[in-house]
């Protein structure tokens, strides 16, 4: 007889009292919140037998060390967590990934900005911060972040992973690494080249379904899912949408500003201007997002319908937004 894994994370003879105590929580904890449910759904306590109190323990510290920036901060690694759930069960890969491999994408997910400044590398590395030389100019926020979510593993109380066996810690700390890693912008053409060509073998091979043999081919779509978690933004709803670009404008306006006042360049997305946020939203669509899902809906076909619809439906809106305000400047010219 399985032991009941505890609802609320810890026994309690006053589940409705602690239930009503945590309430207030997952409103001022939504990365915990989340994260928990999460792992309760996939049963991955259970599976990895990890202990409730060091989950809890360990996603309190987590959601602490994300700082308090506009854009970058808990929420943004609560939201990258349920998005990497919800696409994990794409049909088109769902009996693909197994245990071990969810574990450490659902992971790598909710930690992968943990301690971000608000700052981008181009930043770091032109400001010679500390991390950009700790990190030699590579991958410097990654490096940093995936360090952290390992380093509030080392104390006991914290370590969810202590009922893997060595070998197992050590393939998970390869995947989370290599995932996190890869959610560095710079990577993103190389990535993604390289999924396209491995969708165009797969295709070549004839399977209908992705078979996936090699830890290189795995973990390639492994971190292009983490890619398109970390830039579905553009795939909510418009009103979600629109919330989380007035927080991202706010961050990189902050950084505009860090540079002004530094006499350095201004990077070009963190100029204040009225036309800046549209065009580069759909600069950025263009660019980089809808190649990017347009490569993965082509993986899932057709569960990524919706998303890729609805990403063109949120293009569509800044580009009228757009006209809007350049025909209005030109009336008033
Ligand atoms: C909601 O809307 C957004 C959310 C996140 C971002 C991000 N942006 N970037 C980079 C993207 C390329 N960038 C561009 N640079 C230049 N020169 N031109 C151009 S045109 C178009 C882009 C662009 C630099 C920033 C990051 O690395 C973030 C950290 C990790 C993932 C994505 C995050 C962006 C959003 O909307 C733009
Ligand atoms: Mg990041």
């Amino acid at each position: 007889e399985e032991t009941p894994i505890p609802e609320l994370g810890v026994e309690t003879p006053q589940p409705e009292e602690l239930r009503v105590e945590l309430n207030p929580i997952s409103g001022e904890r939504p990365l915990t919140a989340i994260t928990y449910r999460i792992f309760q759904e996939r049963d991955l306590i259970r599976t990895f037998s990890i202990e409730p109190h060091k989950l809890l323990s360990y996603l309190f510290a987590l959601e602490d060390s994300y700082q308090q920036v506009p854009y970058h901060n808990k929420l943004h690694g609560a939201d990258v967590c349920q998005s990497m759930h919800v696409l994990l069960n794409s049909s088109g890969i769902k009996d693909v990934f197994n245990e071990f491999e969810i574990l450490a994408a659902i992971f790598a997910a909710v930690v992968h900005d943990v301690h971000h400044s608000g700052l981008t590398n181009p930043f770091l590395i032109k400001t010679k911060n500390d991390l950009a030389i700790l990190y030699n100019n590579e991958s410097v926020l990654e490096n940093h972040h995936v360090a952290v979510a390992f380093k509030l593993l080392q104390a006991d109380e914290r370590n969810i992973f202590s009922n893997l066996s060595a070998e197992q810690m050590e393939t998970l700390r390869k995947r989370v690494v290599d995932m996190v890693l890869a959610t560095d912008m710079a990577k993103h053409k190389t990535l993604l080249a390289d999924f396209q060509n491995l969708l165009e073998a797969k295709k070549m091979s004839g399977n209908d379904y992705l078979t996936l043999e090699s830890y290189d081919d795995r973990i390639l779509v492994l971190k292009n899912l983490i890619h398109c978690a970390d830039l579905s933004n553009m795939t909510k709803p418009l009103d979600t949408y629109s919330k989380w670009i007035d927080r991202l404008m706010v961050e990189f306006w902050k950084q505009g500003d860090a540079e002004r006042d530094l006499g350095l360049d201004i990077s070009p997305m963190c100029v204040r201007s009225p036309t800046t946020k549209d065009k580069h939203q759909i600069g950025f669509i263009n660019s980089f997002v809808h190649p990017l899902w347009e490569t993965w809906g082509s993986l899932v076909y057709p569960d990524a319908n919706t998303i890729l619809e609805t990403l063109a439906q949120n293009r569509e809106w800044h580009e009228a937004s757009l006209a809007a305000l350049t025909s209005s400047t030109t009336d008033n010219s």
